[in-house]
């Protein structure tokens, strides 16, 4: 019994010049770690045959499936900064396009899978812990609401991977919107290669733009389009306390989806300045620094298309800075209401935003972690007494007073403590992927081939808005003491 997906490939047809053919790469023994049956059944995929020996075969890149046209995507990106203009998939491989059971197109990539021609040095492939670790934050990501790319499989690889030592080999199937990144516009734009520039666009807006498609306008709605949806995106992000990491120009998806699960973590206390990886010396993808690092990045893809939004350069300047402008305004807009969600005030007002800042004010000086501080709020709210909250504070008064203050705003309001106390619970998770566990499941697996503590935690993470009091040892420790930053990927 072969595997059977019904493949539609329209980046492989696109030019030459897009991406290199990529022949099988067989392995001895390779096997199925991990299949996740809601999303194979989300593409329309049989899960049961994704668990068969062929399907390892495939998922490894050693055989491929029928109608799978493998290839690796070429693209350039600024990495901390600098220009590198030519990446592209060094360890990755598009096995091609489904159309899911709701009409969208999905790419199904493999990560991990060998070299390619865009390998340079590296050696393509990728080790289990890495693997594991983005599979559980992407999928706790998609859970908690946030546009990811997916994970649908993991293959053991049977080999080693060297990097400071032996580790084991994986390959991970991820599934995305797309994988055109902003670094591909830029991989064009900087050869001079404008048709090939407008044949790319051209793509992205079939498949993420596609009200625009044919309009003499669409590539100023395309950049528009990305726009909104990286404010929408990272306002996400800020508001659930995520730190992506490495927001190179090549790790931003025009599609809006959360990308390359490098070194990313979650804040345990609220210090806007942390950095989880650990060659960011400067800081430059910090936590605080994701809405305009968002914005630099997309004043990068704004510069490529300039040749495209208008033959008048004064135009095209002006719709590419009025992206930037709507950037800044749709990230605003977005982050703020979320922050006055997150402490049960919808109203919209000036004051609810400022008290819901003063909070994350005291919250940072007074060492308060980010995630147990506002899913406390729902307690509160509910009647509870607030020295629960208040004990993760240096100075449990600041937050004793804040708390005064919230207590009779809500009440002004005339709010029914359920109500709020639901509301809160909505707009704060109780699970997130703490690094601590994460670190701790992908140990277990990694050195005592011991599952049961990934799939445990991966459970937990499905329901991140819910109590759940069953939650036995997952249940969210807080912030590990003492407080240490995880670094590398
Ligand atoms: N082991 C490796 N072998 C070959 N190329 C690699 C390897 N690791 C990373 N690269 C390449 O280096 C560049 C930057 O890597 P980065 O860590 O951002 O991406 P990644 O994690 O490999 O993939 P993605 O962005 O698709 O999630 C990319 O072009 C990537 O393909
Ligand atoms: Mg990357």
């Amino acid at each position: 019994m072969g595997i059977a997906i019904p493949f539609d490939n329209s980046y492989a047809r696109l030019p030459q010049g897009f991406h290199a053919r990529v022949p099988p790469k067989r392995l001895a023994a390779p096997r199925i770690v991990k299949v996740n049956r809601a999303l194979a059944a989300e593409l329309g995929l049989d899960a049961s045959a994704l668990e068969s020996p062929e399907a390892a075969a495939v998922l490894s890149g050693g055989a491929a499936a029928p109608g799978s046209e493998p290839i690796a995507l070429v693209y350039a990106g600024h990495q901390f900064g600098q220009f590198v203009p030519r990446l592209g998939d060094g360890r990755a491989l598009l096995l091609g396009e489904v159309v899911d059971r709701a009409g969208a197109r999905r790419d199904i990539q493999l990560k991990g899978s060998g070299v390619t021609p865009y390998s340079r040095q590296g050696d393509g492939l990728a080790a289990l812990g890495p693997v594991l670790r983005e599979y559980l934050v992407s999928e706790a990501m998609n859970a908690l609401g946030v546009p990811t790319t997916r994970s649908l499989a993991i293959v053991a690889t049977g080999e080693s991977v060297y990097r400071e030592t032996e580790l084991p080999g994986a390959v991970l199937t991820r599934v995305a919107a797309s994988h055109i990144r902003v670094g591909t516009f830029q991989y064009f734009a900087a050869r001079g290669e404008t048709d090939n520039l407008r044949v790319l666009a051209d793509h992205a807006i079939t498949r993420h733009q596609p009200d625009a498609v044919g309009e003499p306008d669409r590539y100023r709605r395309l950049l528009e389009g990305v726009a909104r949806r990286q404010a929408a995106l990272i306002a996400r992000w800020m508001l659930l306390g995520f730190v992506h990491g490495v927001m190179n120009t090549d790790n931003m998806a025009v599609s809006g989806e959360t990308i390359d699960y490098g070194p990313c973590a979650f804040l345990d206390r609220y210090d806007p300045a942390t950095v989880f990886s650990s060659i960011d010396r400067g800081g430059r993808y910090a936590y605080g620094n994701q809405p305009a690092i968002g914005q630099w990045n997309l004043a990068r893809l704004a510069e490529c298309l300039l040749p495209l939004l208008s033959a008048v350069e004064a135009e095209a300047m002006e719709q590419a800075t009025g992206a930037l402008s709507l950037y800044a305004d749709e990230f605003n807009t977005a982050y703020r209401a979320g922050l006055r969600a997150k402490i049960g005030l919808t109203e919209g007002t000036d004051e609810d935003t400022a008290l819901a800042e003063d909070l994350l004010r005291r919250m940072q000086e007074g060492g308060a972690d980010f995630t147990a501080t506002f899913r406390g709020l729902s307690v509160l709210a509910g009647g509870g007494d607030t020295s629960a909250i208040s004990s993760g504070f240096r100075d449990a008064a600041a937050f004793d007073a804040w708390a005064q203050d919230w207590q009779a705003r809500l009440a002004r309001d005339g709010a029914d403590r359920r109500a709020s106390t639901d509301a809160i619970r909505r707009a704060n998770p109780a699970f997130i992927p703490r690094n601590q566990r994460v670190e701790e499941v992908i140990a277990a697996a990694v050195s005592d081939c011991d599952f049961a503590p990934f799939e445990a935690f991966l459970q937990v993470l499905s329901r991140p808005y819910d109590d759940q009091p069953d939650a036995g040892r997952w249940a969210d420790p807080g912030p590990p003491a003492p407080y240490r930053t995880f670094c590398g990927t």
